[in-house]
């Protein structure tokens, strides 16, 4: 790997794509060296830093994954799911570079294709890149494995834009996963993803979700442990997405580990903030 660190970046044309774009085009110690863009994208042929900055730079977006990875040292991912597994699955096989994902919503099947690329690939992959919710995840692992699993309830609620197609957020899924794992208990075996209708008394020891999609909203989250007669809560409120931009980046640059890279596995922020 070079001192500088090249990007190939995917989802280019989408919200975290073009947050990313900017950043790395902005930073002098990255450079954009790919970029990929759906078949039949308006964009392909273009430069990506003429229509992001204004100023060219030189990288021209393309649908081939293989030409856009050519001189990359890390793959930065902003595109969706399905997009994601496959490649992860097509890096793992070139031994190409590593992937950093911030796409969330992956079906149980796309979860395993990923899993199993990361015994061959480093895959960084993660709900949020803010390094706010990396430590509040931190904060809620804390909280849940210190107060009594029965006494104390824990809710995670999230709001979002109203183009999110996902729910619940991938940010809540980790920061419910976070509280459960503190208790010992597997997130699949305790969530309550909504309630509507007579759903009779809250079952204890469970983690309840609620989402709320409308307007512009980049992203509020809150833990809630709920005791009686006290609540404590956990809250992130992303107000730009360049925060989600900065978090990618330094993601990268943990994961280039100053050129020396990281072995295969499957990692995640708090890696980034344990050294951060
Ligand atoms: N980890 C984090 O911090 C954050 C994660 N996210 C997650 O990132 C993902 C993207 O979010 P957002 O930017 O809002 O979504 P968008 O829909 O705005 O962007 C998705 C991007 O992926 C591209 N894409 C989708 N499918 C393909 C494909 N098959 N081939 C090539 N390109 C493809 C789209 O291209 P086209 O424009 O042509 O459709 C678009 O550029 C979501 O999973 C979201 O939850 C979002 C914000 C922060
Ligand atoms: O889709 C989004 O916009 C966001 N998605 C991520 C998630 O699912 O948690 C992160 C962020 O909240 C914005």
């Amino acid at each position: 790997m070079s001192q500088v660190i090249r990007v190939a970046l995917l989802g280019v044309t989408g919200r975290l794509g073009r947050a990313i774009g900017r950043a790395v085009l902005q930073a002098p110690d990255f450079a954009l060296t790919g970029a990929v863009v759906r078949a039949g994208s308006s964009s392909e042929g273009e430069d990506v830093g003429e229509w992001l900055t204004g100023t060219p730079c030189e990288c021209i977006a393309t649908v081939a994954l293989e030409e856009a990875v050519r001189d990359a040292d890390i793959v930065l991912d902003a595109s969706l799911p399905r997009m994601t597994a496959a490649t992860a699955e097509r890096l793992a096989g070139w031994n190409g570079p590593p992937l950093v994902s911030g796409v969330t919503g992956f079906d149980a099947d796309e979860q395993v294709r990923l899993t199993a690329a990361a015994r061959r690939l480093p895959i960084l992959s993660t709900g949020n890149f803010s390094l706010g919710i990396a430590l509040a995840e931190a904060l809620v692992r804390q909280a849940a494995g210190r107060l009594r699993a029965h006494d104390w309830d824990i809710e995670v609620e999230e709001t979002h834009h109203r183009m999110k197609p996902d729910a619940p957020s991938g940010t809540a899924l980790l920061l419910g996963r976070a509280a459960a794992e503190a208790r010992g208990e597997d997130l699949d075996a305790v969530a309550t993803p909504g309630r509507h209708g007579t759903t009779g008394p809250r079952k204890p020891g469970t983690i309840g979700f609620s989402a709320t999609r409308g307007g512009t909203i980049i992203g509020e989250h809150a833990v809630r442990f709920l005791g009686d007669m006290e609540e404590i809560s956990i809250s992130h409120r992303a107000f730009d997405r360049s925060i989600f931009a900065a978090g990618a980046l330094e993601a990268a640059r943990w994961m280039s580990n100053k050129g020396e890279g990281r072995p295969a596995g499957l990692y995640s922020m708090q890696d980034v903030i344990a050294v951060a």
